[in-house]
């Protein structure tokens, strides 16, 4: 489903150069480093359809692929999507399969877009859940571009934040258990002293390769975070949106962004505070 020529079509023709144009006054205000999606209501988009639920996430995946396009021509730095929660394996095996062949799907035609617009893709996540050939062609795709900084990619797949931050916590303690220091102490005034502190934690953190995010959109009319992202977006723009994912374009996306440019003031404020 997902092309090389799908692509060409988004980079090229009329509708580009007028949303080239629309961006460029869009430029004007300030741009969000990081956006983030949680790209919820694919099966509602196939019932409102009458299509099968499979093809609702071919559409979904079509829409990502738009997404990051746009965000590339706009001037986001940083896009993440959550793909697949841990909690994801819970659903129909069939389901399970088709977000899976889509992630292999993706990781052929992103080597392909990585090389053309020097994209670094980086996969966040427990991955030792995937099988064995989508890890390896993940771990691939993360190493052939680690050294592009264009624009960042984060597929989070088999990803939850408290995953994440059990993740980190761990490797907080093995580091410091190879550096042959404890996991608590005391510092010379006798006073208690944590050994693990917030930057350890950060350091091996699945999200560390991006700043926090500037926007975090949900589309389907929901207001949950559903376990994405919590630790990196205390001070984030949440925007609700009620379209479901196949059908966020890029009104959708000047929408949200005019709407970070007018509370951007607010958030620049409360960062300072952090
Ligand atoms: C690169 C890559 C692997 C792309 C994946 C494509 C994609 C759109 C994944 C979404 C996964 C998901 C479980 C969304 C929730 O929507 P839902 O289907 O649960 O929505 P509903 O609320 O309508 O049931």
């Amino acid at each position: 489903m997902l092309r090389e020529d799908i692509i060409i079509d988004i980079f090229s023709g009329w509708r580009s150069f007028l949303r080239k144009c629309l961006f460029r006054v869009l430029r004007v205000g300030p741009i969000p480093s990081h956006i983030a999606v949680i790209m919820d209501g694919n099966r509602r988009y196939a019932k409102k359809k009458k299509i099968d639920d499979m093809t609702g996430y071919d559409a979904g995946a079509l829409a990502l692929l738009h997404l990051i396009i746009y965000c590339m021509e706009l001037g986001v730095k940083y896009v993440t999507a959550y793909a697949f929660s841990i909690d994801n394996f819970r659903r129909h095996p069939e389901e399970v399969q088709k977000i899976m062949d889509l992630t292999m799907e993706s990781v052929m035609l992103l080597t392909w877009i990585s090389k053309l617009r020097l994209v670094r893709v980086h996969f966040a996540g427990n991955l030792q859940l995937l099988s064995a050939d989508i890890q390896d062609a993940a771990k691939r795709l993360m190493e052939s571009t680690a050294g592009y900084n264009n624009f960042v990619l984060t597929i989070c797949i088999c990803y939850t934040c408290s995953d994440e931050i059990l993740h980190a916590v761990e490797e907080s303690c093995k580091e410091k258990w190879d550096d042959g220091i404890g996991i608590m102490g005391y510092d010379e005034g006798n006073d208690y002293e944590r050994l693990i502190k917030v930057v350890d934690i950060e350091k091996h953190m699945y999200m560390a390769i991006a700043p926090d995010p500037d926007i975090l959109i949900r589309t389907g009319g929901e207001y949950r975070l559903s376990n994405f992202l919590i630790w990196q977006s205390s001070c984030c723009h949440l925007s609700s949106l009620g379209t479901v994912w196949p059908e966020f374009g890029m009104f959708h996306l000047v929408w949200v962004v005019l709407d970070f440019q007018q509370n951007y003031r607010y958030f620049a404020k409360k960062k300072l505070q952090l």
